[in-house]
């Protein structure tokens, strides 16, 4: 992979990012690009972006990066090329298309974005498409990125959309293992930051919206919130909509504005209250439900949901009706793409996400779930799902929140647990520079006392334990909030963490 000096220009001017270049050599080749100089090798075109210093161009320079790209001009890069452009982000997406060739013309890009299920949806999506392409789909998800077969071709994400020239080195990576097909989450992040800027995709998928990742360091308002994610449609060239989500008609506005009206599907549940007059293109409906298993049925209902072919029964092993709405969103995605129903459905059967819905079986103690709730909407999805599956027990809920982000989710875990536990464990979670105790009684701040009975057990590990053991056989203990994270961020640090599966595992074994 190569890029040279023209090549840059041109693209930039195009773009109407440019606003000065100064070259330090006439005829100039990159070999490399990097926004770290940590990463820099001989003949690297550099990106100074974010919350950068200027020492770290000299540390780049030194290690042999010769032109950098920059809103700002620094005396640190004297005597390299410098690209003095309006948008830093944009110029880097743009820059690492070109770099890598731009491998998502050899892709069949699918993306998700929602508040919720996006990780889900994208793992489900990935199982069929797996079926489908015999093994030639690549997964970009917020637990792992998989550009290959091999297990090298396999690590964990940092973020859930990665940063542009990470995502085009990704991309170029599947490709050249053979990659055809391209599963990823898209955050609203990654278009707050414009990671993603310049990308299309063949479908994209919208699943739901409800307020979260609003404050300091994410969104200043809901509406750029919305805005954000409403950017994925704008770059699908076919949408898909899940017709109960709140704010139908903005998202459904946002991916008319570029896709015509025959490639926007619609689905929703039967009987749904869908909030404006559109015909829905695809419906399901349950038929059986239980704590382990969910079995459902879709129907296409205009023309074009029909030639989807997606008609027919499903059955999901990852439990919670809120899945089937996700499965059925991974249905049509992969029917655009061509799979079949026999595909699909034979692949659901069988697909896991980590960390969602996990469950752990005791014998004198709970039922006992493990899934990555972590914000209003989830974790009363979550509950009033499990609610509805055991009459008897009591329904006992280990939950912390994190510091530093995401402050209105703890007024959203009082209100969740107020309405769909009867005790609740406060524990840490990832507290960040934060004291885990005080964001435990900003939740507290907002239960219902006289409907939950609260316990504060700070070491995590030890609340766990605490909620197994004092559960009963119809009882049903909940971890919610971390998933399979195998670390705390705790005062800028990700400290080892044994997972709440491995933990409820441990206990269960001791009991
Ligand atoms: C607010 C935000 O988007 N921050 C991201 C951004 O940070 P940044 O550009 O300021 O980078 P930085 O780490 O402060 O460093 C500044 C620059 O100096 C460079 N540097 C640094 C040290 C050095 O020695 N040399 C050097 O060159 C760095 O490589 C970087 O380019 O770029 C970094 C990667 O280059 C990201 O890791 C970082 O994400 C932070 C950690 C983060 O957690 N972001 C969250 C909010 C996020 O994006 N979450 C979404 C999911 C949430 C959602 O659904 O919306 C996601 O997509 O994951
Ligand atoms: N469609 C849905 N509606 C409401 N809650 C959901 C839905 N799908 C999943 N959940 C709940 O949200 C949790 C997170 O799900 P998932 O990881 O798929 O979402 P995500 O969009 O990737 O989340 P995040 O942005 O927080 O990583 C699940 O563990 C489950 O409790």
């Amino acid at each position: 992979m190569s890029l040279d000096i023209t090549q840059v220009v041109t693209l930039l001017r195009e773009h109407d990012l440019l606003t000065t270049v100064n070259t330090a050599v006439a005829q100039q080749t990159f070999q490399h690009v990097s926004y770290n100089s940590k990463t820099v090798q001989p003949a690297t075109l550099f990106f100074c972006k974010g919350n950068f210093k200027p020492a770290y161009l000299t540390d780049a320079k030194t290690a042999g990066a010769t032109a950098y790209v920059s809103e700002t001009q620094y005396d640190e890069g004297n005597g390299m090329t410098s690209i003095i452009v309006t948008n830093i982000q944009k110029a880097m997406s743009l820059l690492g298309a070109a770099f890598y060739d731009y491998p998502q013309n050899d892709l069949f890009i699918i993306a998700f974005t929602g508040t919720k299920g996006k990780t889900t949806s994208s793992y489900f999506t990935y199982g069929i498409e797996r079926t489908h392409t015999h093994d030639r789909v690549a997964l970009f998800s917020t637990i792992d990125r998989i550009v290959g077969n091999a297990p090298e071709d396999r690590f964990k994400s940092d973020l859930t959309t990665p940063e542009s020239l990470d995502l085009f080195h990704d991309m170029r990576h599947a490709v050249n293992n053979g990659m055809t097909h391209l599963v990823m989450e898209v955050s609203s992040q990654a278009y707050k930051k414009d990671r993603v800027y310049g990308l299309h995709y063949n479908v994209g998928i919208f699943l739901n919206i409800t307020p979260d990742h609003i404050g300091e360091n994410e969104h200043p308002t809901f509406a750029d919130y919305l805005h954000c994610k409403e950017q994925l449609l704008v770059n699908a060239d076919k949408c898909i909509i899940n017709a109960e989500t709140d704010h139908l008609a903005d998202i459904y506005y946002a991916a008319k504005t570029t896709t015509q009206p025959e490639d926007i599907y619609l689905y929703a549940r039967e009987g749904a209250d869908v909030s404006m007059p559109l015909k829905l293109d695809v419906t399901f409906k349950n038929t059986n439900e239980t704590l382990h298993q969910s079995d459902f049925q879709v129907t296409g209902l205009s023309p074009k949901g029909r030639a989807l072919k997606v008609d027919g029964s499903y059955e999901l092993h990852v439990p919670g009706d809120f899945n089937e709405s996700n499965a059925v969103s991974a249905i049509m995605a992969s029917a655009l793409s061509g799979t079949s129903y026999d595909d699909a459905r034979t692949a659901l059967t069988t697909v896991h996400v980590p960390g969602r819905m996990e469950m752990v079986t005791s014998q004198d103690h709970g039922t006992i779930y493990i899934d990555y709730a972590h914000n209003y909407a989830s974790l009363k999805a979550l509950l009033s799902f499990l609610r509805t599956q055991t009459d008897a027990g009591r329904v006992i809920v280990v939950v912390g929140s994190t510091g530093n982000k995401g402050v209105s989710r703890r007024q959203g875990f009082g209100k969740a647990l107020s309405e769909e536990a009867d005790v609740a464990i406060l524990t840490t979670d990832d507290p960040a520079f934060e004291d885990p105790k005080k964001i435990a009684e900003e939740i507290d701040a907002h239960i219902d006392h006289s409907r939950v009975k609260v316990q504060y057990v700070m070491d995590r590990k030890t609340a766990i334990q605490t909620a197994i053991k004092m559960s009963d056989p119809d009882d049903i203990v909940v971890l919610a909030g971390k998933g399979e994270d195998a670390y705390q961020k705790i005062k800028g640090v990700n400290t080892p963490y044994a997972t709440d599966v491995t933990i409820a595992k441990q206990t269960v074994e001791e009991l």
